[in-house]
């Protein structure tokens, strides 16, 4: 691992000749998380193959940079999510991603609503469809709906493979600025305990940093710190997600600058050289154009990719084919593999609840 200061005198370079001499430094850092270590030695890049489920749009957060959220919110029904699972396993999906607002039932109207179809609170309905696709799909499941209590992550980690919860960045000083100051799900202590809470339970997780959202460099590299020390601790993090800002339209940040093609590169590079046996994954479709320059700078996961349902975070990010997925990681002599929501070395009953570790079995057998 380097220290603090390394990382930030990589952040702060300008000089071509010192970035480039970091690239190549990379291959001390073989750090990469696949079950046998051979994941980079062999040129492999993963991606999973999912099917997105925006279960609602409501959320008790207004974060500055999100189009996802609306006040006039959709809660799917269980027959639409149903039709996207089923359409899904046609295509040989193995996730369903269920991505939505955060603690949505606070919401009187959407309490009452989910009262009226005879459950409790959205926790209760998640479980019911999760275990619906389980029972139905070769999917599996894999919840980022924001905070969760222990309780709720011991429930559904039984119909989970494996959840995730982005951490932003561990500054609680964004709380105070456009980002996060009505958002009170995104004090990073509040964050970092549901992260450790996995980690006491056992549930293999997704986090991750967006970068450009008023971030200082010292914040950045803080927050790639806090998650190596979270995985350092509980071994619970299998991949962290480097997510570039994206400036929209009706956004309060939307006359943010987005990170610079070569500040995500210098991300990237820092990433792989803190995070220990963590895989890095970046969204080929927020990375359309650098996407192969940040294979070069040590990225080994592109996330999900879905051949039925949108990015409903960035919709006007269209994901690629695979087939061009393939094309563009080939060219730099990487094998394009697809992977489930939950990486190899977490397939065991000890990471597992004993039904999901069955589903992955079957899955396995059909699939070979
Ligand atoms: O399509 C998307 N998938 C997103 N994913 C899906 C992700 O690529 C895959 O579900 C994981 O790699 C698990 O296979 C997230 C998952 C998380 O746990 C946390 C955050 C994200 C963010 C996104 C996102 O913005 N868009
Ligand atoms: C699902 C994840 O998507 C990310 N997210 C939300 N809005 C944007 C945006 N404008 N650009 C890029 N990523 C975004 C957040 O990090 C959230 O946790
Ligand atoms: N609302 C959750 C969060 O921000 C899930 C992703 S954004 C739709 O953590
Ligand atoms: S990013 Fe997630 S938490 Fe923030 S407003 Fe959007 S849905 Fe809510």
């Amino acid at each position: 691992m380097i220290s603090r200061e390394n990382a930030l005198n990589i952040l702060n370079s300008t000089s071509s000749t010192e970035i480039l001499e970091n690239l190549l430094d990379l291959s001390k850092f073989d750090n990469t998380n696949n079950a046998d270590n051979t994941k980079n030695t062999n040129k492999v890049i993963t991606y999973s193959k999912n099917a997105f489920i925006p279960v609602c749009t409501w959320c008790r957060n207004i974060c500055g940079y999100c189009t996802f959220r609306e006040e006039n919110y959709t809660l799917l029904t269980k027959e639409q999510m149903k039709e996207t699972l089923r359409e899904s396993d046609k295509y040989n999906c193995h996730e369903a991603l269920f991505t939505f607002g955060e603690n949505v039932d606070e919401n009187p109207k959407i309490m009452e609503e989910l009262n009226k179809m005879g459950y409790g609170n959205i926790v209760e309905y998640l479980y019911d469809i999760e275990d619906w696709c389980l029972n139905n799909t070769d999917l599996l499941p894999h919840t980022n709906c924001g905070i969760l209590s222990y309780e709720d992550l011991k429930t559904l980690r039984e119909v989970n493979a494996s959840m995730g919860l982005m951490l932003e960045n561990s500054s609680s000083r964004l709380c105070n600025t456009v980002a996060h100051k009505d958002s009170m799900g995104k004090l990073p202590k509040t964050r970092i305990e549901m992260i450790e809470n996995a980690g006491k339970l056992k549930i293999p997780f997704t986090t991750g940093i967006l970068i450009g959202i008023g971030e200082t460099k010292e914040e950045l590299v803080d927050s790639l710190f806090e998650i190596n020390r979270i995985n350092e601790k509980y071994g619970n993090i299998q991949e962290v997600i480097i997510q570039n800002f994206r400036a929209k339209k009706g956004i309060a940040m939307e006359n943010y600058p987005e990170p610079t093609p070569l500040e995500v590169l210098k991300t990237i590079i820092i990433s792989r050289m803190i995070l220990k046996d963590i895989s890095v994954q970046v969204p080929p479709n927020l990375n359309k154009e650098t996407g192969q320059l940040l294979l070069l700078a040590g990225i080994d996961d592109w996330g999900g990719v879905s051949p039925v349902t949108k990015d409903f975070v960035n919709p006007e990010a269209p994901w690629p084919e695979i087939e061009e997925l393939n094309k563009f990681s080939a060219e730099l002599g990487y094998t394009l593999v697809e992977r489930l929501p939950v990486y190899a070395k977490y397939i065991n009953n000890d990471w597992l609840d004993e039904r999901i570790y069955h589903k992955i079995q079957e899955i396995k057998r059909i699939r070979n």
